[in-house]
């Protein structure tokens, strides 16, 4: 742990600026509590690195529990007044919040490439994707609607109403750090609650962004506290989120195994949870379909953000009788799809990984597949020296069961391609798996298309597309990839509680 000697608040420094931002003041070090911008009560700090050349960013305020009980009371404090906000007034604060994060797209872009290493023009249409959440929300604010219920007793009427709940606690992960935030952060204050949000370690940057804007915006002290930890003291954290009481609902984001603990914790005190966790997505190729679609279908799933969502592609099944054709098809699409270079370059598409750690996790994976006799085909341009996280888009043919990466995320950009023979055989193989979050697949056989689509054990399917991720669409999983919907029209629902009103005449 780091200390700094002078003051409560620690100030930005040695932060290497590589964009020219139109507005600096959003990026900033410090946490945000009631309001005000603060450093760790201990005045620890943490350093966050670019993912490009691991080279130190800048410290970062690492608090511990006592500041996240802080936060927590003064989100209470704030939830008094705020709850009685009318439908109207927070569509209107939202309204203002996206608007903000429209005007300072570029800003905000710079930040989650300078945190995350992605490639700047993919940063932008994250940043666009985060947005559009809360574009949305502002729509559904206004009609969050109760019933009338036809009651058995003549003379009682009963209907009901949502109210929000109260503090919500989130936690979100390093992969997103824009659209993970508005995404859940954006429907809990759209629903009238107030939030302490812990974002990850290795990329606190952009959710400071995100409340400046908010506070830019007119949102009132304490509606949207933040909170910055290090990967050590995130736990300590966590544990303040479970234990206080005045914690109403536990949203995650992030690793089925943190998820399993939080949860368990939360449920001693029947804390409502949200949990969005890790996937372990089939991509499945019948031999009827349309290879050319197929392999940019493979390509949007895979290889979006390196490889690096929760809903990329891990295991791509190939029907036996075009496995190689498609094989073919799929590294011509690499090679033409893919440019490499500086992630500040607009042309770039693909970037390194987030980190060493996720380095390293490749090339275990690598090393499974090639003892088990797996031939590895990379994308042609990618020869040049892009840095130490760095791996090239890489197809890895004749996988088989066995391998390492049918009952783990691989989380890189590593295109697995196992042969099937028949399609009762590659479901059951598909399903052969803890996660539940999504799958693909692609035909061109209408029975065929419903069977599958009902078949799959996932909590969305993409059929004939490769990017399923929209605002719009309720995204969430089954089985061990969570609980709960974020997005869509059950997105507010989820962080309201209906009340039942009877009333006797
Ligand atoms: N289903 C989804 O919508 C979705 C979206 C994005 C990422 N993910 C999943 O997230 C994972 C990658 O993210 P990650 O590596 O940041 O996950 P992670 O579980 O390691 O960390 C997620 C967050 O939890 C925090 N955390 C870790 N231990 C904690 C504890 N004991 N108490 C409180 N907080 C704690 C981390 O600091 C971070 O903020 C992948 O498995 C991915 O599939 C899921
Ligand atoms: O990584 C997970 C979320 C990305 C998405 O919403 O598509």
């Amino acid at each position: 742990m780091t200390t700094t000697s002078d003051k409560n608040d620690i100030l930005l420094k040695d932060v290497p600026y590589k964009f020219k931002a139109s507005t600096p003041a959003l990026l900033d070090n410090r946490s945000f509590i009631g309001g005000e911008w603060v450093g760790a009560s201990d005045r620890s700090i943490f350093s966050v690195y670019d993912p490009e050349d691991n080279a130190k960013l800048c410290d970062v305020a690492d608090l511990g529990r006592e500041d996240a009980r802080k936060a927590l009371e003064a989100a209470q404090k704030a939830f008094v007044s705020y709850k009685t906000w009318t439908n109207r007034e927070r569509r209107g604060l939202i309204r203002r919040w996206a608007d903000q994060i429209k005007e300072n797209k570029e800003d905000l872009a710079a930040i989650c490439t300078m945190e995350l290493g992605k490639p700047f023009t993919e940063s932008l249409g994250t940043v666009k994707y985060g947005t559009d959440f809360l574009d949305w929300f502002e729509g559904d604010i206004e009609r969050q609607y109760g019933e009338t219920i036809p009651a058995a007793k003549g003379n009682n009427r009963i209907f009901t109403i949502r109210q929000p709940q109260g503090v919500v606690a989130a936690i979100t992960p390093w992969n997103s750090p824009v659209a993970m935030v508005t995404r859940k952060v954006g429907a809990a204050i759209a629903a009238g609650n107030t939030v302490v949000l812990k974002p990850a370690p290795e990329t606190p940057l952009c959710a400071i962004a995100l409340a400046k804007l908010f506070d830019r915006s007119g949102g009132p002290p304490g509606v949207l506290n933040i909170v910055t930890s290090s990967v050590e003291k995130s736990p300590e954290i966590g544990e303040e989120f479970t234990q206080n009481e005045i914690v109403k609902h536990l949203s995650f984001t992030g690793s089925t195994a943190v998820g399993r603990h939080l949860h368990a914790e939360a449920a001693r005190r029947f804390i409502k949870t949200s949990m969005e966790l890790g996937g372990n997505a089939p991509f499945i190729v019948f031999g009827d379909a349309k290879l050319d679609s197929a392999a940019e279908g493979v390509i949007a799933s895979k290889f979006r953000s390196s490889g690096q969502t929760c809903v990329c592609a891990n295991r791509i099944f190939v029907h036996r009788s075009i496995a190689d054709e498609f094989a073919k098809v799929l590294e011509e699409k690499m090679n033409s799809t893919f440019t490499f270079g500086s992630v500040w370059d607009k042309d770039v598409n693909f970037g390194p990984l987030y980190s060493e750690k996720a380095f390293t996790k490749i090339k275990a994976q690598i090393e499974d597949a090639e003892t088990k006799g797996c031939k590895l085909i990379s994308s042609s341009k990618a020869n040049g020296n892009y840095g130490p996280n760095f791996y090239p888009p890489t197809i890895i043919k004749n996988a088989s069961a066995d391998m390492r990466f049918m009952q783990e995320e691989t989380f890189g950009p590593l295109a697995f391609l196992v042969p099937f023979d028949t399609d009762e055989e590659v479901i059951t193989m598909a399903n052969k798996t803890n996660a539940g979050l999504a799958s693909y697949f692609y035909t061109e056989d209408i029975s065929r298309l419903w069977k599958v689509a009902e078949a799959l054990e996932s909590g969305m399917v993409g059929v004939r597309c490769g990017l399923i991720s929209a605002c719009e669409q309720p995204f969430g999983g089954i089985k061990e990839s969570g609980v709960g919907r974020e997005g869509g029209r059950e997105a507010l629902d989820e962080y309201t509680e209906i009340k039942s009103i009877t009333v006797a005449l």
